[in-house]
């Protein structure tokens, strides 16, 4: 392991309560921007020994198997990162709360659990951080919503703000927004994916080799993307430059118009974050009940 750049997260001990998807995109933007000691970091579940095994060999991180060692990594951290499944975790905080120091800052990335739930779970003077990223963190291109509670220090948003940071890009939001992140950008990627599943197949329907129809649409969403972001024109004047009046785009974008495209879009973003708020409420529910 090459030597820490120097950074907030250097010398900060971290555990990642949970350890899937999100957590190892967020492990592998640190690791590869060298900004946290790997050394430092723990990393713990519910019952995979072979996926902390698999972490430890990759990033070089600390697997924590025994329940004394979740323990104790619990209890020492300076930050922990809870990245459980939103229905595991009102009981994944109930057990940790015994062990936890009032000063420990808590990082939340579980969809719709709130920091007043937080809260109720652990205790009100809890810090917490709660935040809605996305997958795309794997490879540092993550889009974050960050928010957080009154008892985080500045020194502990400095530490929120550089580990999403060191991913992509974190927007601080006010924590009714989080929802809207979660719509937007949380779940995003698999709308595009979902469009990029359609374009390809629709291409190998037309007769393209499905390889080339696969590294063309890769291509496009790449370049349109960069598009709206390097020329910082809005993507209705970019998508006006593609449409020649009577052409090709037109007749494909009145198609879409006919499949009521942006009216999906908005419906779909705006269910989702009504789930994130639904599945928020069942676990305050839980939280309430026990
Ligand atoms: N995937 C995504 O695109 C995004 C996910 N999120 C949020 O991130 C969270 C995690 O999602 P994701 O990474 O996809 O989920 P995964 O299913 O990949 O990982 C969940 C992890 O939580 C562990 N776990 C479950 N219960 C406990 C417990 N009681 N104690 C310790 N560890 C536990 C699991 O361990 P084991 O395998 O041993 O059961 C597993 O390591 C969710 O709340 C989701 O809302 C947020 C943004 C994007
Ligand atoms: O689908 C989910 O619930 C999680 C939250 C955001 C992305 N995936």
């Amino acid at each position: 392991m090459n030597e820490i750049i120097s950074s907030p997260l250097g010398n900060v001990s971290l555990c990642f309560y949970g350890a899937g998807s999100i957590a190892e995109a967020i492990l592998r933007g640190l690791a590869e921007a060298r900004l946290a000691d790997p050394g430092r970091i723990t990393v713990m579940n519910r019952q995979n020994a072979d996926r902390l095994r698999q972490l430890q060999q990759q990033y070089g991180v600390v697997p924590a198997f025994e329940e004394s060692q979740k323990q104790d990594a619990i209890g020492t951290a300076d930050v922990i990162i809870l990245g459980m499944k939103p229905k595991d975790s009102a009981a994944a905080l109930k057990a940790i709360k015994p062990l936890l120091r009032p000063d420990q800052l808590i990082i939340s990335v579980i969809a719709g659990l709130s920091i007043s739930t937080m809260h109720e779970l652990l205790t009100p003077q809890q810090p917490i951080v709660r935040t809605m990223p996305n997958t795309s963190s794997t490879i540092g291109l993550g889009a974050t919503g960050i928010s957080f509670s009154e008892a985080v220090s500045p020194h502990q948003r400095e530490l929120a703000l550089a580990m999403f940071n060191a991913v992509g890009t974190a927007a601080v939001v006010d924590e009714p927004l989080i929802e809207a992140v979660n719509g937007v950008s949380g779940s995003g990627p698999a709308y595009v994916y979902y469009m990029m599943e359609a374009m390809i197949a629709a291409g190998v329907h037309l007769g393209l080799d499905p390889e080339a129809a696969r590294e063309l649409t890769i291509q496009t969403v790449k370049g349109a993307a960069e598009m709206v972001s390097l020329t910082g024109e809005h993507p209705s004047e970019l998508r006006r430059k593609v449409t020649s009046p009577g052409g090709t785009t037109q007749a494909a974008i009145e198609v879409l118009d006919q499949y009521a495209f942006q009216e999906s879009m908005n419906k779909a973003i705006l269910r989702c974050a009504e789930r994130a708020k639904e599945m928020g409420d069942a676990i305050r529910a839980e939280a309430i009940r026990s």
